[in-house]
C-alpha cells in the first residue's frame, strides 16, 4: 500500500552532505521512514523504480565494444584501404575475396570473444552482495543493488558499506574511508549533526558507500544510492579497462614482438618486391596479406575462449573467478596459506558444553549469551560472528531465553581482531550492573584476577583436545558508563563455553590431491597454536613447527622468510601478521594463494597473487579476493589450479605454433616473392590459408594437457618463445624452399599450379604440426590430442587440399593439381612433421630454462570495489 503524503524523496535533502548536518531524526522524517519499522516493502518497490537500482556499473557483456576490439587493429585497417583502393584500380574480384575473408576472420574472433564476455557476465551474476536491511520492520537480507533511499540497514565489522547513510545508532563505530578519502587511519563515527560547511572526510554523522566497518557496528538510514553517492560520482569516471594481470602482460609482449617482425619483414618485402618490378599494388596487397599471417589475430579469441571455457567447467565445480584471467593466476600457486575454520574443519561451530571455573550462579552460558553481538528472530541468528551465532542458536541456549529477559544492555564494546574479546554491561532485575567480557582464552585469562592452577590447567586439556574454547570473565561495576578497552580488566573467570568443529572427513584427500600438483598447504588461523596442530596431524599434514603472533612479532621478515618453509602452523596471528606473511613468503618467487573468508583476512587476500574466499564471507574478504568458492572446499581448488594451468598449458601452445611453423611458412613466402616472377601465391589465397590455420587453432583450447605440466605452474618467459622461433622458423623455412624447388623442377608448375600446390602444402604443414608441438613426449603414441583437434586440423587440411578442384578454384586463383601431387604431399608432410619431431628433441635437450615470474602488477582496488555494486541489465 502506497503511504500518502510519505513521498520519498531526496528533494529535501541535497545528498550525503546535506544530511550530515541535519539531526537523524529530521533526515528520517525526510526520507519517510523510521529507525524501527523502515519502509514497507511496497514502498521500498516503488522507490526502487523511481531510483533505480543502487549499482555504480553494469557488467553486461557490450557487443559493440566486443566487436571494436576486433576491428582497432591498424594492420586490418591498412589491408582494407588496400583492398578498397586495388577494387577501383581494376583488381575487384581480389579486393572482394580480401574483404570477405578479413570479414569472415573478424567474425571468429567476435563470436569467440563476445561467448567469453556473456560467460563472465554470467560469473558475475552469482557472486552476490548482501546487506542487512530492516523493512516492514523486521531484519532482512536483501542483494545490495536493491536498496533506496529511507531504508535502514544494519552494519558490522567487515561491512562494506552499502550506499551513503546517515548514523541513527553507533556503537564504538569506525569506518576506514581510504579508498574514497586517502585517509588510511579508520574515521570514528557518532551519530550528532556536523557544523554545515564540514569537508567530505570529516562527515562523522554519515558512512559512505565503498568505505569500510573498521570497527563496531551501527544503524544508519539510507540518503543517496547508486550513480548519486560520492562513490558513484568517482566510479563513474573508471573505464572498464581493468589493470593488467601477469598472464596478460606476457601476452601483450608476445604480440609486440610478432608486430616487430612483422613490420621488419613487411616492409622490406614490399621494397624487394618494387625493386624488383612488380606492380606496387601488387606487392603492397601480397605484404600485407604477409602481415597478417604473421600477427596471432586469433591470439585474444583463442585466449579468451580457453578462459571462458575453463570459468564454465571450474562454475560447474562451484568455483567462481571474478575475472576470467585470474584462472591462469590460480595456476601459478604453489603455496596455499588458508584459515582453519571451514577449511580443515566442517565449519558447523557446534557449542557443546560449558565448563565452569568458580562458584557463580548465573553460569558461564548465560553471562556467554548476555555478551554476543547477534540477536536471534525466528530461531535465527542475525549479525555477530560464527561463534556468537553458533552459541545462540545452540539447544542449551533456549532454555535460558526466559532468564535473559531480566537483563538490560546498556553498553557493547564490540569484537575486534587485536583484542579478541567481546564485552557486554548489562543490569540485571535487581539493578545490579555487570560488565561481562568474553573471548580467547589467552587473552581474558590475562585480564582476570586469581585464576586457579585447576582452570588453567583445563584450558590446556581442551586445546589439546582440539575444541575451540571461549572465556568468560565478569567484574560487578558501581555506577553505568561509556566502555572502553581498558575497562576489560580485574575480571572474575567465570568458566570456558567449549565449541565443537571436528576436521572435515574429506579435507585429507584433498590436501593429498593438492600435494601431488605440487601446493604446499600451511595454516593460518587466529584460534590456538594446540588446537590448529591438532586438527593438522588428524588431517594428516606433515608435521612441521608452529609459530605464534608473540613469535612472530620478535622476528624481522629475513628470519620471517628462513623460518616460512619449516612452520605448518601459525597460530593467534593478527590481520595483520597474516598479511606480512603472505608477503614475506612471496619475495621467494613462488606463487601464494591465501584462503580465508573473515574480516581479519581481508589484508592477506589483498597481499597475496591469489585471493581466495566463499561465498558466505564477510564483505571486505569477499571484496579482496580474486575467486570465489561456492561451497569451501580444497578438492575444488585443486581443480581450479589445475585448470588454471591447463589453460596455461594450451594457449602456449597457440603461441608456439604461430612462432614457428606459422611464421616459417609466411617467411619463406615473403622469400620466394623476391626470386619467382610472379607471387607464390596471391594476397587474397595467404588470407584465406591463414583464415583456415587460424580455425583450426581454434580447438587448441580444447587439447588434453600432458599430465607432468599439471604438476607444476609455468610462466612466461619471451625469451623461451623468442627462441623457439629462431630455431624453428628457420627449420619450417629450409623444408618450404624444398618444396618449392619439388613443384617448380619435378612439377613444372606454371603460376596457377605453383599456387595451388604451395598453399595446400603450407596450409597442411603448418596445421598439422600442432600434434609435434603440442607436446614433448612421442606425439599420438605418449600423449593423445583432443579429438576436437584431431578433426579440426585434420578437416581444414582436406578443405584446403580439395579446393582447387572444386568450382570455387578459378575464383581464387587456382588451378588443378595432379594426382602424383597429392603423394608427394604425403610424403612432404611426413618428412617435415619427422623433421620438427627430431627438432623438438635437440631443443628441448639443449633448452630446459625455468620460466621465470615477474611481481604482481598494482591492484585496482577502486574497480573492485565498484564490481561490488553492480548490476546485469536494466
Ligand atoms: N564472538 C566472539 N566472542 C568472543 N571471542 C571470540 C569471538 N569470535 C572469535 N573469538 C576469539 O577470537 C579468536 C580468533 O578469531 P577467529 O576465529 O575469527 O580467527 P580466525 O583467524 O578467523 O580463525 P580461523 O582460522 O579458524 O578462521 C578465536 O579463536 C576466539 O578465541
Ligand atoms: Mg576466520
Amino acid at each position: 500500500m502506497k503511504q500518502p503524503g510519505k513521498s520519498p524523496s531526496t528533494a529535501g535533502l541535497g545528498g550525503i552532505i546535506e544530511a550530515a548536518v541535519t539531526e537523524s531524526s529530521d533526515v528520517l522524517s525526510t526520507l519517510g521512514s523510521t529507525a524501527a519499522e523502515g519502509l514497507s516493502t511496497e514502498e521500498a518497490l516503488r522507490r526502487a523504480d523511481q531510483y533505480g537500482p543502487n549499482s555504480v556499473s553494469s557488467h553486461k557483456a557490450r557487443l559493440l565494444l566486443v566487436l571494436w576490439h576486433q576491428l582497432r587493429s591498424p594492420l586490418l585497417a591498412l589491408l582494407l584501404t588496400a583492398a578498397t583502393a586495388s577494387y577501383f584500380v581494376g583488381q575487384r574480384s581480389d579486393a572482394v575475396i580480401i574483404g570477405a575473408i578479413v570479414a569472415l576472420s573478424v567474425g571468429l574472433g567476435f563470436v569467440n570473444e563476445y561467448r567469453a564476455e556473456k560467460a563472465a557476465e554470467s560469473l558475475h551474476d552469482q557472486i552476490r552482495h548482501r546487506c542487512t536491511v530492516v523493512r516492514d520492520g523486521r531484519a532482512a537480507s536483501i542483494d545490495v543493488t536493491e536498496l533506496v533511499p529511507g531504508d535502514i540497514v544494519r552494519l558490522q565489522l567487515g561491512d562494506i558499506v552499502p550506499a551513503d547513510v546517515r548514523l541513527l545508532e553507533v556503537s564504538g563505530l569506525a569506518c576506514d574511508e581510504s579508498i574514497l578519502t586517502g585517509e588510511s587511519l579508520p574515521v570514528d563515527k557518532r551519530v550528532s549533526a556536523v557544523p554545515v560547511g564540514t569537508a567530505l572526510a570529516d562527515l562523522t554523522g554519515c558512512a559512505l558507500m565503498g568505505t569500510v566497518v573498521n570497527a563496531g557496528s551501527g544503524r544508519a538510514v539510507v540518503v543517496t544510492t547508486g550513480g548519486r553517492t560520492e562513490f558513484g560520482k568517482i566510479a563513474a569516471g573508471l573505464s572498464g579497462h581493468q589493470l593488467e594481470t601477469e598472464f596478460q602482460r606476457g601476452l601483450r609482449r608476445f604480440s609486440m614482438l610478432l608486430v616487430y617482425v612483422a613490420g621488419t619483414l613487411t616492409t622490406s618485402i614490399f621494397v624487394l618486391n618494387v625493386v624488383v618490378h612488380k606492380p606496387i599494388m601488387d606487392a603492397l596487397l601480397f605484404s600485407l596479406a604477409i602481415a597478417v599471417g604473421i600477427t596471432p589475430q586469433l591470439l585474444p579469441a583463442v585466449v579468451s575462449s580457453s578462459l571462458a571455457a575453463g570459468s564454465r567447467r571450474m562454475s560447474r565445480r562451484k568455483v567462481l573467478v571474478k575475472r576470467l584471467v585470474c584462472i591462469e593466476d590460480l595456476g601459478n600457486v604453489e603455496v596455499l596459506f588458508t584459515d582453519k575454520t571451514g577449511t580443515l574443519t566442517a565449519g558447523r561451530v557446534d557449542y557443546t558444553r560449558s565448563v565452569p571455573t568458580s562458584l557463580d550462579d548465573v553460569g558461564v552460558l548465560r553471562w556467554g549469551l548476555l555478551c554476543t553481538e547477534c540477536t536471534v528472530q525466528d530461531g535465527q541468528a542475525v549479525g555477530g560472528n560464527p561463534l556468537d551465532r553458533a552459541l545462540s542458536v545452540s539447544t542449551a541456549a533456549t532454555a535460558e531465553h526466559a532468564a535473559l529477559t531480566d537483563y538490560t544492555q546498556l553498553g557493547l564494546l564490540p569484537f575486534d581482531h587485536d583484542r579478541n574479546m567481546v564485552s557486554v554491561l548489562v543490569r540485571d532485575g535487581a539493578g545490579v550492573l555487570t560488565l561481562v567480557t568474553k573471548g580467547a582464552p589467552e587473552s581474558v585469562l590475562d585480564r582476570c584476577v586469581n585464576v586457579s592452577r585447576e582452570a588453567r590447567d583445563a584450558v590446556a586439556a581442551e586445546f589439546a583436545a582440539g575444541n575451540r574454547v571461549i572465556a568468560v570473565g565478569t567484574r560487578k561495576l558501581s555506577v553505568a558508563k561509556d566502555l572502553v578497552v581498558a575497562d576489560e580488566r580485574d575480571l572474575n573467570l567465570i568458566g570456558y563455553l567449549i565449541f565443537l568443529d571436528p576436521p572435515k572427513p574429506d579435507a585429507a584427500d584433498a590436501l593429498r590431491r593438492l600435494a601431488s600438483i605440487g601446493i604446499t598447504v600451511k595454516v593460518i588461523t587466529g584460534d590456538n597454536p594446540a588446537v590448529a596442530i591438532k586438527v593438522c596431524h588428524d588431517l594428516g599434514i606433515p608435521d612441521g613447527a608452529a609459530l605464534t603472533g608473540v613469535q612472530l612479532a620478535g622476528m624481522d621478515d629475513d628470519a620471517l622468510a628462513a623460518a616460512i618453509p619449516a612452520t605448518t602452523v601459525f597460530a593467534r596471528v593478527s590481520p595483520q601478521d597474516k598479511a606480512r606473511i603472505v608477503r614475506v613468503q612471496r619475495r621467494s618467487g613462488a606463487g601464494v594463494a591465501f584462503l580465508g573468508d573473515g574480516v581479519n583476512d581481508a589484508l592477506a587476500l589483498h597481499a597475496a597473487d591469489v585471493g581466495i574466499s566463499v561465498d558466505s564471507a564477510t564483505d571486505v574478504a569477499k571484496d579482496a579476493a580474486d575467486v570465489i568458492l561456492l561451497e569451501k572446499n580444497l578438492d575444488v581448488l585443486a581443480d581450479g589450479v589445475a585448470e588454471g594451468r591447463r589453460i596455461f598449458a594450451n594457449t602456449i601452445k597457440y603461441v608456439l605454433m604461430g612462432t614457428s611453423s606459422n611464421f616459417g611458412n609466411m617467411f619463406s613466402a615473403a622469400g620466394a616473392s623476391v626470386f619467382l616472377s610472379f607471387l607464390p601465391m596471391l594476397p587474397s589465397q595467404i588470407l584465406l590459408n591463414n583464415l583456415l590455420y587460424d580455425t583450426s587453432q581454434l580447438a587448441i583450447p580444447t587439447d588434453h594437457v600432458d599430465e607432468e605440466q599439471l604438476r607444476r605452474p609455468a610462466h612466461w618467459d619471451i625469451g623461451f618463445i623468442r627462441r623457439f622461433m629462431i630455431f624453428f622458423g628457420p627449420l619450417s623455412s629450409v623444408f618450404d624452399f624444398i618444396t618449392f624447388g619439388v613443384m617448380l623442377w619435378v612439377f613444372n608448375a606454371g603460376p596457377g599450379e605453383f599456387r595451388s600446390g604451395w598453399f595446400v602444402e603450407s596450409l597442411a604443414t603448418q596445421t598439422l604440426v600442432i600434434f609435434v608441438i603440442r607436446t614433448r613426449r612421442v606425439p599420438f603414441f605418449r600423449s593423445h590430442p583432443s579429438l576436437p583437434l584431431v578433426l579440426a586440423a585434420f578437416g581444414v587440411v582436406a578443405v584446403g587440399s580439395i579446393l582447387p578442384a572444386t568450382s570455387l578454384a578459378n575464383t581464387l586463383g587456382f588451378s588443378p593439381l595432379p594426382l602424383a601431387f597429392y603423394a608427394a604431399l604425403a610424403a612432404m608432410v611426413l618428412a617435415y612433421v619427422a623433421l620438427i619431431e627430431a627438432g623438438k628433441r635437440i631443443f628441448y635437450r639443449v633448452d630446459r630454462t625455468d620460466i621465470q615470474r615477474h611481481g604482481k602488477s598494482g591492484r585496482p582496488f577502486l574497480r573492485r570495489r565498484a564490481a561490488h555494486f553492480s548490476h546485469a541489465a536494466r
